[in-house]
């Protein structure tokens, strides 16, 4: 797949229009115009059309887009097709948390190994995942040759974790933890901030009751 530039917004809404795909296609439709995939992720159609045209001509205009060819390119585009080996860092509430959840509705996402330094962790086995003495973060992470991380380390530690993240090779890091990070341009961090989440929840639950 050749890299194509798109911006973030576009990107954070591929897997959106993706997951929908997929019921479309268990429910046997064949195609989908802009407005339907509209209504159904929430999305206006002008910004759904703006979001495919940076991926060439992919619908036909009074047809709407053919649901098999258009989740096949999307496959492609978000390496649904290989498995892609993650680990996280900082094996505590949040971290333990989610090495449970480890993205079982997904089948193309796992997470591989993770890094604590608490020695009552060090080379056991939880939710499935093999923790490893931090110790060990930059063998390992060259060795399996992982390309992203999730980050749950106190945020005190976060960015000396990502500075040796980096040294081995990391490419991208989603982040939970409230600090910044620095890193060099050909590395994406994503930052997740549940409060901002919420707030943003709340600012929009305001917003339709006034229009209500
Ligand atoms: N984004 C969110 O919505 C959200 C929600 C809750 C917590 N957080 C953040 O997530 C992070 C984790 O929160 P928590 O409640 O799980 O904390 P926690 O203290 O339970 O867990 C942190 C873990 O990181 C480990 N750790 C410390 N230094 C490390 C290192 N150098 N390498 C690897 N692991 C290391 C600790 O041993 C501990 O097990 C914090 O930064 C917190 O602020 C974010």
């Amino acid at each position: 797949m050749p890299s194509r530039k798109i911006p973030r917004a576009t990107a954070k809404r591929l897997p959106v229009y993706y997951r929908y795909l997929n019921v479309l296609l268990n429910a046997n439709k064949k195609r989908v115009s802009s407005t339907e995939l509209s209504e159904a992720v929430q999305v206006d159609s002008a910004t759904i059309r703006r979001d495919f045209s940076y991926f060439g001509e992919l619908g036909k205009r009074g047809y709407g887009y053919d649901v098999e060819s258009l989740l096949k390119f999307f496959r492609g585009i978000l390496n649904q097709d290989k498995l892609t080996s993650v680990a996280l860092v900082g094996v505590g509430s949040l971290g333990s948390a989610l090495m449970n959840y480890n993205f079982h509705q997904s089948t193309n996402l796992r997470i591989s190994a993770a890094f604590d330094p608490k020695p009552e962790l060090a080379n056991t086995i939880k939710s499935g995942i093999p923790v490893y003495p931090a110790s060990e973060l930059k063998k390992q992470i060259k060795e399996q040759q992982i390309d992203a991380v999730i980050l749950t380390v106190p945020g005190d530690k976060s960015q000396a974790v990502t500075d040796e993240l980096v040294a081995a090779g990391v490419h991208g890091i989603l982040n939970f933890t409230p600090v910044r990070l620095s890193v060099p341009k050909n590395v994406q961090v994503q930052n997740i901030d549940l409060t901002n989440e919420l707030q943003t929840l709340i600012y929009f639950i305001e917003t339709n009751k006034v229009n209500e």
